[in-house]
């Protein structure tokens, strides 16, 4: 388990730019494929040829995922997270500011690729945001930690294809929990997800 945390390798420059391009394009992919049109036969078609292109990828494999060169945090960054890696084709990717007073912001539009109710966004997709964005206020405290609790309350439906804010910041730390609190706003400014998280600093291990 420890060996995931550190042995990675590190992406930079055209290296990190060449998978960014790749995961965008298979991005869109995903997001053809789910409101294609074509008949039975060109799907399979195209099928054949995708899984032509999965087999180029696998001719090379690396145990973990790798990282991206050490970001204003002072951390590797996570490029294949699955909110805000640009590697990742499933994140959408959110891109996170953060402010000097630790609030983390983002604007990003989600497409259908995430759909839960018709036309909204599903509400799980809701939950992994703020997870990432409350966790990244965690950290901004300088302590990250790991999820322990999140509750969302789901205020109104988040739509699909439009612009969406999303903000969140630590309310305080006790000992080695950090608590944090966060929003999604829709384009009227009204808030569709409300949430709350817990997390747990790694407890300091004798001559660590
Ligand atoms: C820019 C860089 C970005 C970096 C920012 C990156 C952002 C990433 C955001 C994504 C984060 C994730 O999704 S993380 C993945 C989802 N989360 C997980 O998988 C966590 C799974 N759970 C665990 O690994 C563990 O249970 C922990 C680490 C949470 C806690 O284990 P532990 O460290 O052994 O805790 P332990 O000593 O027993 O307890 C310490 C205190 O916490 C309490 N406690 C322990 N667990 C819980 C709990 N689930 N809910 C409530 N309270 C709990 C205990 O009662 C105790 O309270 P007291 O007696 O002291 O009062």
């Amino acid at each position: 388990m420890r060996e995931a945390f550190v042995d990675r390798d590190i992406l930079t420059g055209d290296d990190e730019a060449g998978m960014a391009a790749l995961a965008a394009e298979v991005r869109a992919l995903t997001e053809a494929v789910v409101r294609t049109g074509v008949a039975s036969a060109e799907a399979a078609s195209v099928a054949a040829e995708v899984a032509a292109l999965t087999a180029r990828l696998k001719a090379t494999r690396r145990v973990h995922p790798p990282y991206g060169t050490v970001g204003e945090s002072g951390m590797e960054r996570q490029i294949a997270n699955p909110v805000t890696g640009h590697l990742n084709p499933i994140a959408p990717p959110v891109d996170f500011k953060v402010s000097e007073e630790g609030i983390v912001r983002a604007e990003f539009t989600l497409p259908t690729v995430y759909e839960g109710p018709p036309t909204f966004v599903h509400g799980g997709v809701s939950a992994m945001i703020m997870d990432q964005v409350l966790g990244m206020a965690a950290a901004a405290t300088g302590t990250a930690g790991m999820t322990a609790t999140l509750e969302t309350r789901y205020r109104r439906p988040t739509p699909l294809g439009v612009p969406l804010t999303v903000e969140a910041k630590a309310s305080r730390v006790e000992g080695r929990k950090i608590y944090a609190d966060g929003t999604i706003c829709g384009p009227d400014g009204r808030v569709t997800v409300e949430a709350s998280a817990m997390f747990i600093a790694p407890q300091t291990r004798p001559g660590a």
